[in-house]
């Protein structure tokens, strides 16, 4: 009997002797770790991040800044590092040492939840950089008319009472409004159906990438198929946009060159760049939605993360107000007026500095094994980051970082640092776009509408918090920073 059982307990025995000589073995075992690092421990860790990350990233900051750290994953490490000289090191990289595609791949399961061609064929990003942002001055009517249209239905602040408003849900569906303006132009961009898809895309890829990264990778593909509604979305958008399409695809081939008016949204640049390519073609959808996820849950948690500071703080409404009515009275509904909206500008940037929608930025996969100037190897196959939110709280960078100073970056402006100081500009110490050739490409968009949303509110509305002067606190899941979504901010039509 005994003889029977010692080869199980041989491998009982070798099994943690095995653990513990592939994590010896490890060359991220080097890099110091946030939590236990063990075999097995880890996972203490992992679900620790869960709750935590942001404690985690916080104390690796400030026990590593200038150098990395590691937190685990259940899957895997992810090496942070931190401080200036490293952003600078990983911008740095060129594309065939660190990849953000299949970074954001690693981090998003978007082979699943996002479809490959975020990964394969990622020709969207120069539409919005070449198509998008070249036309901004001349679309911005456009986006002003559908903030106008979405804010008198969402918050129809007709007389001087206090309405509640449930700011976050709202702030998402005014900005897949207006951002749908230039996508899909009127009127789908009103189509209550095609908007829901568009929106909760972005909360069923969230999950999805929630529930994939706790699953086994041979497993990932079964587990998508039943658990990401990916496809099912994409065929309902298509059954909405398709006719769109084929009447766009059938006016090109009719006028061609000669086709006097044209849209000039996002579906059709798209069309442009797909002509002759099936596989574009055939994924138009999912492009389509790929660009409603980078924009709509960014854009609407960064304008409300700064309408919540505007609704606890109302004593900042007053100038910021006098700035926007002096620009839009001179300039009308401009982008060479929203450009001169110094304080508002600052505003937004401070309030993505305190809060950020990510607390981690520049994520990126190894392809080769770097050697980072402080020393540290990192083999390939490795996930990084930087840290984003620690940095941006760090008096070093920012003196009283803690404090929101609304006009922190406008001062810097009049002080004589000009552009370097926009919302959109990134820096080694300002990346919540990201910093370098992967720098956020919708940011310039995003400043217009954000900017453009908030200065339509300041003109047209009072607002505070019920419990005056208390700004409700950010949701956290792992990395992702949420502004409270249970919390209601009053309006009223504006009094004075
Ligand atoms: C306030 C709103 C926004 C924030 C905070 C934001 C933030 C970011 C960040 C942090 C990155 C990654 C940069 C890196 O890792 O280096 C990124 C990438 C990206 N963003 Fe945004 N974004 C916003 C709005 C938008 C909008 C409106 C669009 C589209 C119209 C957009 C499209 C993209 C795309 C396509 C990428 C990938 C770039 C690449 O592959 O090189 N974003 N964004």
């Amino acid at each position: 009997m005994l003889g029977v059982n010692v080869p199980w307990y041989a491998a009982l025995l070798a099994l943690p002797v095995v653990l513990l000589y592939n994590w010896w073995r490890n060359p991220l075992n080097k890099i110091p770790t946030v939590g236990p690092s063990l075999p097995l421990l880890s996972y203490i860790g992992a679900y620790r991040f869960v709750y935590h990350a942001r404690e985690m990233l916080q104390e690796g900051y400030l026990k590593h800044k200038g150098s990395t750290f590691k937190v685990p994953f259940f899957d895997r490490w992810m090496v942070v590092i931190s401080g200036p000289t490293l952003v600078e090191e990983l911008r740095r990289y060129p594309d065939d040492q660190v990849s953000f595609q299949l970074g954001t791949q690693e981090l998003l399961q978007s082979k699943y939840t996002l479809g490959r061609q975020q990964i394969e064929d990622p020709y969207h990003v120069d539409v919005i950089r070449e198509k998008l942002t070249r036309n901004l001055a001349i679309l911005l009517p456009d986006v002003m008319d559908e903030i106008q249209h979405a804010f008198n239905e969402f918050i129809s602040a007709e007389s001087n009472e206090w309405i509640e408003v449930n700011a976050l849900s709202v702030m998402a569906q005014i900005v897949a409004r207006a951002s749908n303006r230039i996508f899909v132009g009127l009127p789908h961009c009103r189509n209550a159906q095609y908007l829901k898809l568009a929106i909760n895309f972005t909360r069923d890829v969230n999950k999805g990438r929630i529930i994939l990264n706790m699953t086994p990778p041979f497993l990932r593909s079964i587990v998508a198929r039943t658990l990401c509604p990916t496809s099912t979305t994409c065929k309902m958008t298509g059954r909405i946009i398709a006719p769109l399409v084929a009447e766009r695809q059938q006016l090109q081939r009719e006028y061609g060159a000669n086709w006097v008016d044209k849209p000039n949204d996002m579906l059709m640049w798209l069309l442009d760049e797909a002509e002759g390519n099936e596989t574009r073609l055939c994924h138009l959808m999912e492009m389509l939605l790929l660009i409603n996820f980078a924009a709509i849950h960014t854009s609407s948690n960064s304008v409300t993360h700064a309408l919540y500071h505007l609704a606890a703080q109302p004593e900042y409404i007053r100038p910021l107000r006098e700035e926007v009515e002096t620009l839009i009275g001179k300039e009308g509904w401009t982008k060479a007026a929203l450009m001169q909206m110094w304080k508002l500008d600052s505003f937004m940037k401070e309030s993505q500095r305190v809060n950020g929608i990510n607390s981690t930025s520049l994520t990126r996969l190894a392809l080769k094994d770097l050697h980072l100037s402080d020393g540290t190897h990192v083999p390939a196959g490795t996930v990084l980051v930087a840290a984003a939110l620690p940095m941006h709280g760090d008096d070093e960078y920012y003196p009283n970082a803690a404090d929101f100073d609304p006009f922190r970056f406008s001062k810097m402006r009049e002080d004589g640092e000009g552009t370097k100081h926009q919302f959109v500009s990134t820096s080694v110490k300002y990346i919540s776009f990201g910093h370098g050739k992967h720098a956020c490409p919708g940011r310039f968009f995003a400043a217009n509408e954000l900017k453009a949303m908030l200065a339509y509110i300041l003109l047209n509305y009072d607002v505070k918090f019920e419990r005056e002067g208390v700004r409700p606190e950010n949701n956290w899941a792992a990395m992702n920073i949420v502004p409270d979504p249970t919390a209601k901010v009053l309006f009223r039509k504006r009094q004075h």
